[in-house]
């Protein structure tokens, strides 16, 4: 079986994980959540025509000589009706926010004024073209126009928007839920006792970070023992909760292959790849399972050249865009096996981290990309250009 052709299997597979309905939240407790439909505006913001300052509401044609002295006829607080008529020659107090007088143009803001000698009256100090400080009614947005976009993740400044925009209620995809399940009998959790033949467990962490970074939400991390029933009792408990489950280890050839025995009407197989050899896919009770190889840099790999883009693409995240770059040495590839490489790119090109064994989990931490290496080419000069794909 090619990469590629396991690569259209999960793509089928996770079809079954984005069948999810949207659900539809109040605005106040959309953060961080990803919208499904534009949000339109309710009203024009803003919403009528009002004073950016407080100071005088006038028409030009009074102000055009200065200092000009007016009569004030109103006092404008915002919340008023905004339902009164300018007096023309007049000026009537305005508030920062409050309506417009229907007739007036323009606000001169207080300190361009000072009282006059009579009461009720003041002098103008410095005139101001038609419209200053006078915000129309729409200049914002129209009502109706998209305030927020799908596919937006909603950060304050969205929610504060949509909120101005009169909307209190917005439909949302809810993120992907995904269970992270690492399998073996040696595993412990770091910072637990460990024993003779026990190891400790980097893809829980590894799995579930990845999931993360890449817009999911990891709504259970477990580790099971290599015994088919163990497993069973945790995938029941999970199964209801999440749209995928992620699976490490358990899949190869070895007598506890708890993966494999508890999924056994999955589809277990060898990829024509390297890293990330031994790959299944299964469905547990209606909801797709991914089953990666146990060895650390096996798991990862697996995740990035198979899930990653199908999880990002889900978020509504951006792909993460593949470079071209050349090598700074020469490299030797399985003949008839896709490889994929750690390696560190630089000035001068990419240059390969350490070795292709798939225990090698401290040197693929200073890498920062995959090589990819095609399964008919085995001897790649140094200088040849290969595919990198960003880690
Ligand atoms: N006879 C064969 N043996 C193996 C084959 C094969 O084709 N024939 N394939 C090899 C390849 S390639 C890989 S990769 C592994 C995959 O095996 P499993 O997926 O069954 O994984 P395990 O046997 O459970 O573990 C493999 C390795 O990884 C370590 N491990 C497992 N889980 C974790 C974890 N959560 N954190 C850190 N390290 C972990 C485990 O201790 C093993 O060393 O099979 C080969 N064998
Ligand atoms: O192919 Mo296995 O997944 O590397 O060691």
């Amino acid at each position: 079986m090619s990469y590629t052709a396991h690569l259209a299997a999960i793509g089928s597979a996770f079809l079954a994980a984005r069948q999810r309905s949207s659900t539809l939240i109040p605005v106040r407790d959309g953060l961080g959540q990803l919208l499904a439909e534009d949000a339109h505006s309710k009203v024009d913001l803003p919403i009528f025509r009002n004073s950016q300052m407080d100071g005088f509401a006038v028409d030009v044609a009074s102000v055009a000589r200065v200092p000009a002295e007016l009569t004030v006829t109103a006092v404008l607080a915002a919340g008023w009706s905004g339902s009164a008529e300018h007096v023309p020659g007049a000026a009537e107090r305005i508030m920062t926010g409050a309506a417009m007088p229907v007739g007036a143009d323009t606000v001169i803001p207080i300190e361009d004024t000072e009282p006059a000698d009579v009461d009720g009256r003041i002098v103008v100090r410095s005139s101001r073209p038609v419209g200053a400080f006078v915000r129309e009614a729409g200049s914002d947005i129209a009502k109706g126009s998209t305030v927020v976009p799908a596919g937006t993740y909603l950060a304050p400044r969205h929610l504060a928007a949509m909120a101005c925009a009169g909307i209190e209620s917005i439909l949302v995809r809810p993120q992907l839920s995904v269970a992270v399940v690492t399998t073996g009998a040696e595993l412990v959790a770091p910072g637990e006792q460990i024993g003779p033949g026990q190891i400790y467990d980097g893809n829980l962490v590894g799995l579930a970070s990845c999931l993360i970074r890449d817009g999911a939400r990891v709504a259970h991390a477990e580790r099971s023992p290599d015994h088919p029933a163990e497993l069973r009792k945790i995938l029941d408990r999970i199964v209801g909760d999440v749209d995928l489950i992620v699976t490490s280890g358990g899949i190869s050839a070895g007598d506890f292959e708890v993966v494999r025995e508890t999924l056994s009407d999955g589809t277990f197989r060898h990829v024509a790849m390297q890293p990330g050899g031994p790959q299944g896919i299964a469905v547990y009770e209606g909801t797709p399972v991914l089953c990666f190889p146990g060895n650390p840099v096996s798991t990862l790999v697996s995740y990035e050249v198979f899930a990653r883009a199908v999880i990002r693409e889900d978020a509504g995240l951006p792909a993460k865009a593949r470079t071209t770059s050349r090598l700074t040495q020469p490299l030797t590839s399985l003949a008839g096996k896709r490889q994929f490489f750690r390696g560190k790119l630089g000035d001068t090109g990419v240059t390969p981290v350490a070795g292709p064994g798939s225990h090698l989990v401290a040197a693929m931490a200073s890498a920062d990309c995959l090589i990819d290496i095609p399964e008919d080419n085995t001897d790649i000069d140094e200088g040849a250009e290969v595919s990198t794909w960003p880690l």
